[in-house]
């Protein structure tokens, strides 16, 4: 058996028809686990997808000397064709979806039983992943492992992002990997179960499964051995993690021409007195209360931060707010000086907000543009499907400038890097100019680099324009400094508070 599990010798690789590395050269021994970090997120998934085979190889050689020991030692068994049945690899994305495939909206399906019951169960989806394989990983050890045990019966869509993001590597592990690829494996994930992420990577490895995950360089889980950095020749550092410095190597290089938001944001003062008011707000499912008696009230401009841990009911309580879920027409809710239920459509609703959330990119038909992607805004739609005015198009060009998106206006939105996309979600969600900007970990999943201009952009948005703010994030570091109210949610319950 190899010591060595993978090679790559100066390789020169493009992935999704643009040049990734130069000259990528990167060894993987076994009893290693590394993490890849960048300050570019797509160099980090497009040097994911060169191990699983998915990149463009113009010149270089890459061995995988893992797949043949496990190959014949496998193949009596006819269970593996490829190397790649030796892999298992989670995404950033969910790739869960509900039996019909109808999404109009964001959360309504999720919140919405009757659609949510034509999705398959947490048990189902797991079966489903097993199949016949054979292993070490079985439906009751990884339900254990990724505490599952008390879902096993939900629909995938209710579950909540980090529910979601535990089955995702359940899924994973119950295909038997040898190696395991991790996008990102811990965004989504409260800091309580961030923190024993190191505890449940050494249990993987113990069974035998080699980890290679990427993450930012602020987020390097125990259990890691090596890391890796990469640029666009190739790796362009390595250090045992016990040698990591703390600070990032990377600072922030990029900015925007802030002197545009006063044509794109003109200063103006929101028509409401008071944006949100909830009051004594009661959600239940089957019997479990997600939210108890809750009071929140939104004047306009404020900067909020609404936390709580998975599954505690922030999207929930998000759902609440852009009208999409049914429960809130019994309820004490009013929405921009309106009370829910006397006869306003899910339309007049979602005028006044904005709304970013990196699953919202998935919902959108494949062959909608970035352009197309940025106007819906205007109309609340997932995607174009309005004639725009010129006044529009000439708006969604200047949000394009601002955003660096000029390139990418007429690619196909669901082409473009991740970065990329949530910059053109955020436009999307500020071209009709909301008094209220709901940011539903809108930076997850974005390297530090990015993360830290977003903070920024959300700041200089603010300056002028009276924009209220709701800032979902399980990052602390990544909430802006104007953020200076929180909601926290605990067992159901609300919890205010301001900082001085
Ligand atoms: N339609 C539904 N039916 C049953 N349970 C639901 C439904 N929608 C949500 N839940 C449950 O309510 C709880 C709260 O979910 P929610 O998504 O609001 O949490 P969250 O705080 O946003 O979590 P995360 O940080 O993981 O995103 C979860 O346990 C979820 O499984």
């Amino acid at each position: 058996m190899s010591q060595n599990l993978l090679e790559i010798r100066q390789c020169k690789i493009a992935y999704k028809g643009k040049q990734a590395f130069d000259q990528l050269s990167f060894s993987w021994e076994r009893g290693q686990c590394w993490a890849i970090i960048s300050a570019s997120g797509w160099l980090q998934t497009a040097f994911i997808e060169t191990l699983r085979g998915n990149s463009v190889v113009f010149s270089g050689q890459i061995s995988r000397p893992f797949a043949m020991d496990y190959l014949e030692e496998k193949s009596q068994k006819k269970e593996v064709n490829s190397f790649r049945d030796l892999m298992a690899y989670v995404s950033q994305a969910y790739t869960f979806k509900n039996k019909s495939n109808l999404q109009n909206f964001y959360f309504q399906q999720r919140f919405n039983s009757s659609e949510s019951d034509e999705a398959s169960t947490v048990k189902e989806y797991l079966e489903d992943c097993l199949g016949e394989k054979k292993g070490v990983w079985t439906l009751a050890s990884v339900m254990e492992l990724l505490d599952l045990k008390a879902l096993k019966d939900e629909s995938l869509l209710k579950l909540s992002n980090g529910e979601s993001r535990r089955l995702n590597l359940a899924g994973g592990l119950l295909k038997q990997p040898k190696i395991f690829l991790m996008d990102y494996p811990m965004t989504g994930l409260d800091k309580t179960t961030r923190n024993n992420f190191g505890g449940l990577i050494k249990k993987i490895q113990e069974a035998g499964v080699h980890v290679l995950l990427t993450t930012s360089a602020e987020d390097i889980p125990d259990g890691v051995s090596h890391i890796a950095e990469l640029d666009s020749r190739g790796v362009s550092q390595i250090w045992l993690s016990n040698e990591f410095p703390q600070e990032p190597a990377y600072q922030v290089k990029k900015s925007w021409d802030w002197s545009l938001l006063n044509e794109l944001l003109p200063p103006s003062p929101s028509d409401h007195q008071v944006l949100v008011d909830l009051r004594q707000v009661s959600i239940s499912y089957g019997g479990k209360k997600v939210l108890d008696r809750i009071n929140w009230k939104i004047n306009p401009g404020e900067k909020w931060q609404l936390k709580g841990p998975n599954g505690s009911g922030k999207s929930t309580l998000i759902s609440i707010l852009i009208g999409e879920n049914p429960q809130a027409y019994s309820q004490s809710i009013y929405l921009f000086g309106r009370k829910r239920g006397t006869g306003e459509s899910i339309w007049d609703i979602k005028r006044p907000i904005g709304f970013v959330a990196p699953e919202l990119a998935r919902f959108f038909p494949a062959n909608q543009t970035c352009e197309k992607v940025i106007l819906s805004g205007f109309f609340d739609t997932m995607g174009l499907f309005k004639k725009p005015t010129e006044q529009q198009k000439n708006l969604a060009s200047k949000w394009m400038q601002f955003f660096d998106l000029e390139e990418e206006a007429t690619l196909l939105f669901k082409s473009l890097s991740l970065e990329k996309m949530r910059w053109a979600l955020l436009a999307r969600a500020l071209i009709k100019k909301p008094d209220l900007l709901i940011l539903d970990e809108a930076s997850q999943g974005l390297d530090s680099m990015q993360r830290q201009l977003f903070k920024e952009t959300i700041s200089e948005l603010s300056k002028t324009y009276s924009l209220a703010v709701i800032f979902v994030s399980h990052y602390e570091e990544d909430v802006p400094s104007i953020v200076n109210q929180t909601l926290e949610l605990q067992a159901g319950k609300g919890v205010l508070s301001s900082k001085t």
